[in-house]
């Protein structure tokens, strides 16, 4: 306990609230408080060391074994834990066995296969704020430690909180005096705030070129961003202490510039399901629809470029060409996919291989993975799109590496080294000789065994060996008295004796010296097998790369070909057309879905779109902002023709979601994002707004909605979808240039709403909320009440004349558009419904005898009777 006391002090100097699981023999104990945690958190059992004293330690383990699924479950709970192991072989030491803290988990830090999701990678980021006139934005440097990449970018505030959900990271840094404001933009990464000084440009700057061994950072374009090498300081400072002796393959810092990507904030990412669904946690996502890809590798590959669409038109064009090769090209496909279809996680052994972590199974699975290297570099080397073509050299895997991996390992070695069998016999002579010194000892046991019996003339002799007496010569009671002299009784049991012999003694000191030594050498070898293969880290994440690009582009092509996508043009004209645009995900769940068309060009930015509920206004918005992204990702995308103009961010108001976390109401949240969209959109920007106005007062939220549409299209002249239930937008049209009416169709027939999914030119000519009220189930008589009040409500808006317009102007007087009105069809049994109605309101039953009245009552009874 002493030396529990004396590693938890001093690591808690640095790191005050982390969990220490401190390795004692078969388990991983837990004492003081933190035991308690862990039984709060995991419910395992809290038990006490010192049991019947008053000060008992509390105390909960976890046997080694399972480390990392209770590693998993702490890290997924955002707590960071330290790993106390016993340092040395518990054989050779006396008194109190050392120990060491060897590692720091956090959920930014994680490098275990077991701990990382497959399909994702766990980012750590340090973010800096502005300081003074050489650093006026926010810097942000975010380090995968499972590939290496090590980024660094500038921002705006504005921008912040979009550009850390295109990273999403795992583990945010901050400086301590950051702290609140920081909450604004973490998301669903864990906070940890470090002192101030850890974000020092002139620490970073030495962090820098210690890390990398250089003389200045001249190279690399960050010299002149004092923010930029602050954070990268940080981050470099943390991953030091968590990693404690490990050193992590870590790339060379690139800055990017944040304008490289299509802006979508936090919002809009949820809203059109990119990588997360919405509501079931099981839902379909952009993401999981179109990702096919043969190793979890390309996966992330694929899901970084579609968090990540590029403004720049080239990359993505290059990715389209590629596609296109690959889906015209069925040989070459095949040729790229049966290889991809045998690698392991090149990246992530990699970044293993770096740390000193690797494990023997993932080692003989690099080198049966080599040969598919081999043959996927063969193959790109076929295409003629410089894209694939180019990835044929990086891929190719270095000879002496298939050869020192061939040599090194056993064909199938153990999980762990710790029982050895992991080094082939052919690597060294020494360990073959020791493994055969320790194997032998079986052989010459026999011999020693038949000689014996026929020396002491004992049938039922038997030499014999356990762990505890070592090699011994067993014989029965009754036949002890005619073993010879040089027989030394070690054990005398029931019906047996038990003796040793020099020559058993030296033997068993052999053997149990050769297996010893042989493990120890095996241990060593493997350490310098891991040395020899970091030479080749580089190499190998390079090549994880061009496997993974490769492999992203498959699953496009994949995905174009079996649901009949089309090549977007990324056009230098400004603004969209999309002929026939589907929803890439709605389209999978559909069987017959209704493409439609959208165009979004200067004179025509701002679309109203009208219609009833669950007519298709999301879904078109939705679809539209999709195949955007999807073609500036690279991908091709679903519409029979698609020209994109140039896109400098998506901002979308769609869904009502309340922020109650943030205290904020429903109608709050609609405001806030509308303002965001407001200050950041351009003539670029493509906006899409789902209803607005609709959480407050009728009015309130009409003038809202009507202004905010101005401003979209007259001011800041952005592309804008527009789907609203106010009617009295679609009269924008009539005093905006830039305003055109849309809406999706719908019919009524038999007293029911069919929706035709249809976006026609023009504003709708009613609502169908009470038909869509009905479809849902809502009680028959609280719809009639609804439709009496709804002709109430039309009468007395009839009686005050025609309502003043909203938006009127000097060109109020314009022509109506010419649009075609679907005709609005009442169903039979209302017409005659409505037709009883006004005979019964027609009748004063003051004036009436009571015959009278029975006569109308059986008149009335008569007319609901008669069939129509
Ligand atoms: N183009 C289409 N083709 C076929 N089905 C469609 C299409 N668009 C939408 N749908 C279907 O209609 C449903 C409702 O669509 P959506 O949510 O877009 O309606 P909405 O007009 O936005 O409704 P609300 O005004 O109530 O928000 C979708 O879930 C989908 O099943």
């Amino acid at each position: 306990m002493r030396q529990f006391i004396e590693i938890r002090t001093e690591v808690a100097k640095q790191h005050p609230n982390i969990l220490l699981l401190y390795r004692m023999g078969d388990f991983y104990e837990t004492f003081f408080e933190d035991a308690v945690e862990i039984n709060r958190l995991l419910g395992i059992t809290l038990t006490s060391r010192g049991k019947d004293k008053p000060d008992a330690i509390p105390m909960a383990g976890v046997p080694f074994m399972t480390l990392d699924s209770y590693l998993a479950r702490l890290v997924k709970l955002g707590k960071s834990v330290g790993i106390v192991e016993q340092i040395g072989d518990p054989a050779a030491v006396k008194g109190t066995m050392p120990r060491k803290l060897v590692r720091i988990v956090t959920p930014g830090t994680i490098t275990e296969d077991e701990l990382l999701p497959a399909k994702a990678d766990a980012a750590l980021i340090a973010v800096c704020p502005p300081s003074g006139k050489k650093s006026p934005q926010w810097s942000v440097v975010s380090l995968v430690l499972s590939s290496g990449a090590f980024k660094g970018f500038c921002c705006t505030e504005d921008e912040l909180p979009g550009e850390i959900a295109r990273i999403s990271p795992q583990e945010i840094l901050i400086p301590d005096s950051c702290r609140e404001t920081a909450k604004s933009f973490s998301g669903a990464a864990q906070l940890t705030p470090l002192p101030d000084w850890h974000f020092d440009p002139k620490h970073g700057t030495d962090e820098l070129l210690h890390h990398f061994n250089m003389e200045n950072l001249d190279a690399w374009a960050v010299s002149e961003k004092p923010g930029v090498l602050a954070a990268a300081g940080a981050i470099l400072g943390y991953v030091e202490q968590t990693q404690v002796d490990a050193v992590p393959h870590i790339r060379p810092l690139v800055f990017e510039e944040s304008s490289r990507f299509v802006g979508l904030d936090p919002s809009s990412r949820r809203n059109l399901e990119l990588t997360e669904p919405l509501r079931s946690e099981n839902g379909p996502t952009l993401f999981s629809t179109i990702d096919h890809c043969h190793t979890s590798m390309g996966s992330r590959m694929l899901r970084s470029w579609i968090t990540q669409p590029l403004r720049d038109p080239t990359v993505p064009r290059a990715r389209h060409e590629a596609v296109r090769e690959m889906i015209e090209n069925e040989s070459l496909r095949d040729a790229l996919s049966e290889p991809l279809k045998n690698l392991p996680d090149l990246e992530r052994v990699a970044s293993r291989i770096a740390l000193g972590s690797v494990r023997p199974r993932e080692l003989s699975g690099l080198r049966d993975a080599l040969p598919a290297l081999q043959r996927l570099s063969e193959a790109a080397a076929l295409s003629r799109v410089p894209l694939i073509s180019d990835t044929a050299a990086i891929l190719k895997p270095d000879p002496a590496l298939t050869d020192l991996l061939g040599r090194a390992l056993l064909e199938l070695p153990a999980v762990t080294l710790r029982d050895g069998r992991v080094i082939a016999d052919s690597f060294s002579d020494e360990l073959k000789e020791l493994r055969e010194l320790r194997d032998n000892a079986g052989n010459v046991l026999a011999q020693i065994e038949a000689r014996e019996k026929e020396r002491t003339g004992i049938p039922t002799l038997r030499v014999e060996y356990n762990r505890v007496s070592g090699y011994y010569i067993e014989v029965s009671r009754a036949q002890a008295d005619k073993v010879p002299d040089d027989y030394r009784r070690r054990q005398t049991l029931k019906n047996t004796e038990r003796f040793i012999t020099p020559e058993l003694k030296s033997l068993e000191d052999k053997a149990l010296a050769a297996k010893d030594r042989a493990l120890a050498l095996e241990r060593s070898l493997y350490q310098g097998l891991i040395e020899s293969c970091s030479a080749y880290v580089d190499a190998l994440t390079r090549a994880s790369e061009a496997a993974a690009t490769l492999d992203a582009l498959l699953s496009f092509a994949k995905h174009a070909a079996d649901m009949e996508w089309t090549c977007p043009e990324l056009s230098d004209a400004p603004g969209l057309m999309i002929e026939g645009a589907r929803h890439p995900v709605v389209e999978k769940a559909l069987e017959h879905y209704v493409a439609n068309d959208c165009s979004l060009e200067p004179g025509r930015r701002l679309l109203v779109i009208t219609g009833p509920n669950m007519g298709g206004k999301s879904t078109y918005m939705r679809s539209v902002a999709l195949i955007v992204i999807l073609a500036l990702a690279g991908s091709w995308v679903p519409a029979k023709h698609a020209r994109i103009g140039s896109i400098d961010r998506i901002l979308t108001r769609i869904g009502a979601s309340d922020d109650l976390a943030r205290g904020l109401s429903t109608f709050m949240v609609e405001m806030v994002e509308a303002a965001a969209i407001l200050h950041q959109a351009t003539d670029r920007s493509l906006v899409l707004m789902d209803e607005i106005g609709r959480g407050t007062s009728t009015f309130d939220g009409l003038s809202l909605a009507g202004a905010i549409a101005r401003e979209l299209a007259d001011r800041i002249r952005c592309y804008t979808l527009f789907a609203t239930h106010y009617f009295e937008l679609t009269m924008l049209a009539q005093t905006c240039a830039e305003v055109a009416n849309v809406h999706v169709k719908a019919v009524q027939s038999g007293g029911k709403v069919v929706f035709l999914h249809e976006v026609t030119e023009g504003p709708a000519s009613q609502s169908y909320g009470i038909a869509v009220a009905q479809l849902a189930g809502v009680p028959q008589h609280v719809i009639r009440e609804a439709k009496a009040m709804l002709r109430e409500l039309e009468k007395r808006a009839e009686e005050n004349g025609p309502e003043p317009d909203l938006f009127s102007s000097p060109a109020a007087s314009l022509p109506e558009p010419e649009i075609e009105l679907e005709e609005e069809r009442e169903s039979p049994e209302v017409e005659k419904a409505l037709s009883i109605r006004d005979d019964l309101l027609a009748i004063d039953p003051d004036t009436l005898t009571p015959r009278e009245a029975l006569a109308s009552l059986y008149e009335l009874i008569q007319k609901a009777k008669k069939k129509d």
